[in-house]
């Protein structure tokens, strides 16, 4: 399966290719940082392939990423089971509107049922939840409360998933998304995350799905 990996940062792009090695069918790209960014960029690698008769059959969402503390520990591993574009919607006195009850389209983006089942059975110590796409990095204990109420089965939170997902939408490629925790979600505290630690999680990771991967 020819598979483009989508990461937000350069550094996140090499620790994958660090795991994955040389490998023809396996495409690693930084995208940008925040869903706008990660979906312009997605749908151009995606349609530029195919238009050259090198299409991709799926699209990785893969990079570092907040996670709830009670669910997953930092440096580890989470396979999303549905991306979800946590703040499109609107405020309101009576509480958040999602995308969906506007009216205006859906803010859960399902990940592909093979691909999803591929990455659970080779990452057997990842966690598998709810992925949030934010475009902002929850930095306050309230915050942090809020998106855990509504987003009960939440496990980790990045700013990426939720764009790179609408482009596989778009483009009919299947979708599916990985974090390596470098922080837990809540009070801003910068100097404790572990990015180290996130991008060795990356590197083992692209290390064990890759053959897999590729033979999909
Ligand atoms: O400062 C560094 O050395 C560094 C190295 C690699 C990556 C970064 C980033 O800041 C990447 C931005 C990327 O990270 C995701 N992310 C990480 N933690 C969170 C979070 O708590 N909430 C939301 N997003 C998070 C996100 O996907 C960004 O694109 C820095």
């Amino acid at each position: 399966m020819r598979v483009l990996i989508a990461t937000a940062v350069e550094v996140e792009a090499d620790a994958v290719r660090r795991g994955l090695g040389d490998r023809d069918d396996l495409v690693v790209a930084p995208i940008g940082v925040g869903p706008a960014n990660a979906a312009a960029a997605t749908a151009r690698l995606l349609t530029l392939a195919e238009a050259a008769g090198e299409p991709y059959s799926g699209v990785l969402s893969m990079g570092i990423g907040g996670g709830f503390a009670d669910v997953v520990d930092l440096g580890g591993l989470v396979v999303a089971t549905r991306s979800i574009a946590a703040d499109l919607g609107a405020q309101s006195p009576e509480g958040y509107l999602t995308i969906d009850e506007l009216g205006f389209g859906r803010a859960v983006s399902e990940v592909d049922p093979a691909l999803h089942a591929l990455l659970r059975g080779r990452l057997r110590d990842a966690v598998s939840g709810d992925v949030l796409t934010v475009s902002t990095v929850t930095g306050l204990a309230g915050r942090a409360q809020e998106l855990r109420l509504r987003y009960p089965h939440a496990a980790a939170e990045a700013m990426e998933g939720a764009g790179v997902a609408a482009a596989a939408a778009t483009c009919g490629v299947a979708y599916a998304e990985i974090r390596a925790i470098s922080n837990a979600i809540g009070p801003r505290d910068r100097a404790a995350w572990q990015i180290g630690a996130a991008l060795q999680a990356l590197t083992g990771a692209a290390a064990t799905i890759g053959d897999s991967l590729e033979a999909l």
